[in-house]
């Protein structure tokens, strides 16, 4: 169980004004869920990529429970996502001309070797997800149906954290919804912290909290408006 705690977090480029992310102070309670939403260019998938270690925390701090990714190497940060963080990108990063079990099981093959215990835990997330052929070649399949690999992928190692970046974005109305209800319940059930970057109102109202950036600033957070 993880508590996220983000202090002075500021991420800036040469030649820009001013940061494209300046977030002095956020704390999100462990199995906790997140809307982030915000125009375009307001920073979520900056927020997201330091917030998963994706990119380096260059000022500020980015505390997971003790550990803070301000001061892990590229290589500990990597290692601390793959033993904490299910992430769900909006491109799926499927391999094509794997089958949807393989491509479940990849990101653990690369990390270590793959037990029965992994094997059988994929195929179940793929039934339980509805895809009752795990043999199938991910590029035969449609989109929902790949985001939903994605997904069984982000799971496979029951993290503690899911961070999804805009997961029902590319996906019609009925699969956007699956995906909704997929991640929802398997977070409730493994008491995961969700944050999701999201423009989907179906999908925000279903999340407990909401933030919203502008131009690299949190300028709501419902759960001060609840206060
Ligand atoms: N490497 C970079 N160098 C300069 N500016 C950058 C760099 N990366 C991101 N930015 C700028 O930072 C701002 C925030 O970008 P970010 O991708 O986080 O926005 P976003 O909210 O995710 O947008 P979208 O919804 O369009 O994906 C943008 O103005 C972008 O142009």
């Amino acid at each position: 169980m993880l508590i996220l705690q983000i202090e002075n977090l500021t991420v800036a480029y040469r030649g820009l004004a001013s940061p494209v992310l300046a977030v002095p102070s956020f704390r999100l309670g462990a199995g906790e869920g997140l809307a982030v939403t915000g125009a375009s260019g307001s920073g979520k998938t900056t927020f997201v990529n330091r917030i998963t270690g994706l990119e380096a925390v260059e000022s500020g701090h980015v505390r997971w429970g003790n550990e803070d990714l301000a001061t892990l190497s590229e290589g500990a940060r990597d290692r601390f996502r793959a033993a904490h963080i299910g992430l769900v990108m909006q491109e799926f990063h499927l391999f094509p001309g794997l089958s949807a079990l393989e491509n479940v099981l990849l990101p653990a093959r690369l990390a270590r070797a793959v037990g029965r215990a992994d094997v059988t835990r994929a195929g179940e997330l793929l039934l339980r997800f509805g895809l009752k052929r795990p043999d199938q070649d991910v590029k035969t399949m449609s989109r929902g149906e790949m985001q939903r690999v994605a997904v069984a992928r982000a799971l496979l190692r029951r993290p503690g954290v899911i961070v999804a970046d805009e997961p029902t974005a590319s996906l019609d109305t009925e699969a956007g919804a699956a995906v909704t209800d997929l991640l929802l319940s398997v977070a409730k059930e493994e008491g995961s912290s969700l944050i999701v970057v999201t423009h989907d109102p179906r999908l925000m109202a279903r999340l407990p909290r909401r933030i919203e950036l502008a131009a690299g600033v949190i300028v709501q957070d419902s759960l001060g408006e609840a206060a």
